[in-house]
């Protein structure tokens, strides 16, 4: 099938216990059309899943794997897949769920539009055609609150700001300072989707139909909820001019002492 976009693409997967679906993705992935290769960064999962991702690298010279030493979570296994897609060329470096949340069907229609002129394209849940099936009020809560939240706090543009399917133009992570990028879990979307609008980037949204996993565990936890919202209070404050902050300080200071001390 012809593609309307050229050069090469890496999805990058990150993996943790995702055993019952890494090889039916990567298959998946495969066989798409044009020429994408797969990275999955495994953090040493219980389950032997970077022993099935090393097989499947082994059979298939489009598929590679970083085993990482622990979980170090899911921000700095972006870091590690973005490294190793920079140093080895490719122009599109995607990131998506292993646990087919994010379908593979949908990676076209990613890769197209960051061929038509688009920085980012984020495979978004919250544009009119984006779904969600299967799941719970309260994970539907948090992301509607993170994302209402970075609009509200941040101005960030984008409807699905804490989505983690994504397709990255090389041009976008050679720019954006990585090294200063503080999140290592799942606020690493947010501060992403943040410093790539703080540079002007141009990014855009497809719908997608978000599934919820029918095999595996989320990993998720309420710490990585709680670290989200830190994020969007630290980068609000990133955005107050020094100045404003000085002023701020100097007032609060002010209240404080006795009237002849000022
Ligand atoms: N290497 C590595 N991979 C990880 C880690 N934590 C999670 N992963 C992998 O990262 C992907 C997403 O993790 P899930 O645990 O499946 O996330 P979720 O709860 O379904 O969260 C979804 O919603 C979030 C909020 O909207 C999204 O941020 C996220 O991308 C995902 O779509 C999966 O492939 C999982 O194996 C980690 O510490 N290290």
């Amino acid at each position: 099938m012809a593609v309307s976009w050229s050069g090469q693409a890496l999805m990058i997967v990150p993996t943790y216990n995702e055993r019952e679906n890494l090889a039916r993705l990567v298959a998946a992935l495969r066989g798409l059309p044009g020429d994408v290769h797969v990275l999955v960064v495994d953090d040493n999962s219980p389950d032997g899943t970077g022993q099935i991702a090393l097989e499947l690298a082994a059979r298939d010279p489009g598929v590679f794997v970083l085993q990482r030493e622990g979980k170090l979570g899911l921000g700095t296994a972006y870091k590690a897949g973005f490294a190793f897609g920079l140093a080895r060329g490719y122009q599109y470096l995607c990131t998506m769920d292993a646990d087919f949340s994010h379908h593979p069907a949908s990676v076209p229609a990613l890769l197209e539009k960051a061929a038509s002129g688009y920085d980012l394209v984020v495979g978004s849940r919250y544009v009119p055609g984006g779904r969600i099936v299967g799941t719970t009020p309260w994970r539907q809560f948090v992301s509607y609150s993170a994302n209402w939240l970075a609009h509200v706090l941040l101005g960030v543009t984008v409807r699905d700001c804490t989505a983690g399917f994504r397709c990255y133009r090389r041009r976008v992570l050679e720019t954006i300072d990585l090294d200063a990028i503080f999140s290592s879990g799942y606020s690493f979307l947010i501060e992403m989707a943040f410093h790539c609008q703080q540079a002007g980037f141009r990014i855009g949204e497809v719908p997608i139909t978000f599934v919820n996993r029918t095999e595996g565990a989320s990993k998720i936890s309420k710490r990585e909820i709680y670290k989200a919202f830190y994020t969007l209070l630290r980068l609000r404050t990133s955005m107050l001019p020094w100045e404003r902050m000085v002023a701020l300080y100097q007032r609060h200071r002010a209240r404080r002492l006795p009237m002849e001390d000022r």
